[in-house]
């Protein structure tokens, strides 16, 4: 393999230029070419890209978003716009392609791979939402930030005696609600993957305040329902007083933790050890702190669950 390429797509997040750093400068290592996409997909597909050497991947290690920017391309989509990226790629005689993203971007580049680019996924997103890795990269630092905010919103909270809502990013997943909220102290965390009752909610908020809490911390992740409109109906049914935080596009920002540093430079030195030793059609994963190779139609197509465990200790700790 002489030239690679590599892109970030979808969402941004908090390691995504350390893993861009990592893929190359161990493909320089190996005397690989590497070229850089701009924008994504839709760089891809409008051809803007260009080499990068060691110089160009230094001073980024510590930044969050990432340099080579990102996009969601409605283009790339279509089997036309696929096509299109792909005969970009073998114009410029790139054999190979690490696309760092999150599920959609990885469903994408097995469309790629469809098209004849030997492709590895690195699971790049906050939301913690792929299966086949024990984390994403991006997600720890997303939750320390919501957690930043809970140990905030839990000062003025306490202070006021109020019911503070604080809402979080994870789309249809609940793990940086989980985390964050169990790392929080936070009394109700709601999540997509568990039903739960508004009713149920008002009895244990009530039942706290007669069991001596003077105030509560809800955790609410994005997809589990509106932090706002649980927050009037808190209010309404039981006369509490309830204030909202959606705290949105802060968590997407910052410089990545020391965990989210390691794991892209890891994991990015898989992608390409692999690539070099000639697999391809697959995902980076990280479990029981190893990197793992797994198909990409699995890591795109099978549901990664929350853990159970911890969603279980979060209750038992909010007595
Ligand atoms: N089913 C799909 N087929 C082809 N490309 C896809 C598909 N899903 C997503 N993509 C591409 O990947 C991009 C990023 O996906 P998105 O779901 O927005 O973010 P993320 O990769 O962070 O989950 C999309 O804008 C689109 O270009
Ligand atoms: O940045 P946008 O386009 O507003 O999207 C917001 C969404 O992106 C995320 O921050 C990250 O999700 P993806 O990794 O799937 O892009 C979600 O948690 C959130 O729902
Ligand atoms: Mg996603």
């Amino acid at each position: 393999m002489k030239k690679i390429a590599v892109i970030t797509s979808g969402g941004d997040c908090p390691g995504m230029n350390a893993a861009i750093r990592a893929v190359v400068r161990v493909a320089l290592t190996y005397g690989i070419e590497v070229w850089g996409i701009r924008n994504g997909y839709a760089g891809m597909i409008a051809d803007d890209m260009t080499k990068l050497d060691s110089r160009s991947v230094g001073d980024i290690i510590q930044k969050g978003g990432t340099f080579l920017g990102t996009a969601r391309s409605e283009e790339f989509r279509t089997l036309k716009g696929q096509q299109k990226a792909a005969d970009n790629l073998q114009a410029h005689g790139i054999e190979g392609l690490v696309v760092i993203g999150g599920d959609g971007s990885l469903t994408g580049a097995k469309q790629l791979s469809g098209l004849g680019i030997k492709i590895i996924g690195l699971p790049g997103t906050i939301d913690n939402d792929i299966w086949g890795t024990d984390y994403t990269i991006g997600f720890d630092t997303a939750v320390n930030t919501a957690l930043d905010a809970i140990n905030k919103l839990r000062d003025t909270a306490s202070a006021h005696g109020r019911v503070m809502l604080v809402e979080v990013m994870g789309r249809a997943c609940g793990w940086i609600a989980l985390t964050a909220g169990l790392a929080g102290g936070a009394e109700i965390i709601l999540v997509p993957e568990q039903p739960f009752s508004s009713d149920n909610i008002c009895k244990k908020l009530v039942e706290s305040r007669s069991k001596g809490k003077k105030y509560s911390i809800i955790v609410v992740a994005e997809g589990a329902g509106s932090a706002m409109e649980l927050g009037k109906y808190i209010s309404a049914k039981t006369g509490l007083e309830t204030r909202v935080s959606v705290i949105g596009h802060i968590q997407r920002g910052g410089a990545p933790t020391v965990a989210d540093r390691l794991l892209a430079s890891r994991l990015a030195e898989r992608a390409v050890r692999a690539l070099v030793e000639g697999r391809s059609d697959i995902m980076i994963g990280y479990k029981n702190n190893q990197c793992v190779e797994v198909p990409i139609t699995d890591a795109v197509g099978k549901k990664k669950d929350i853990d159970p465990e911890l969603y279980r200790l979060a209750d038992v700790l909010s007595q």
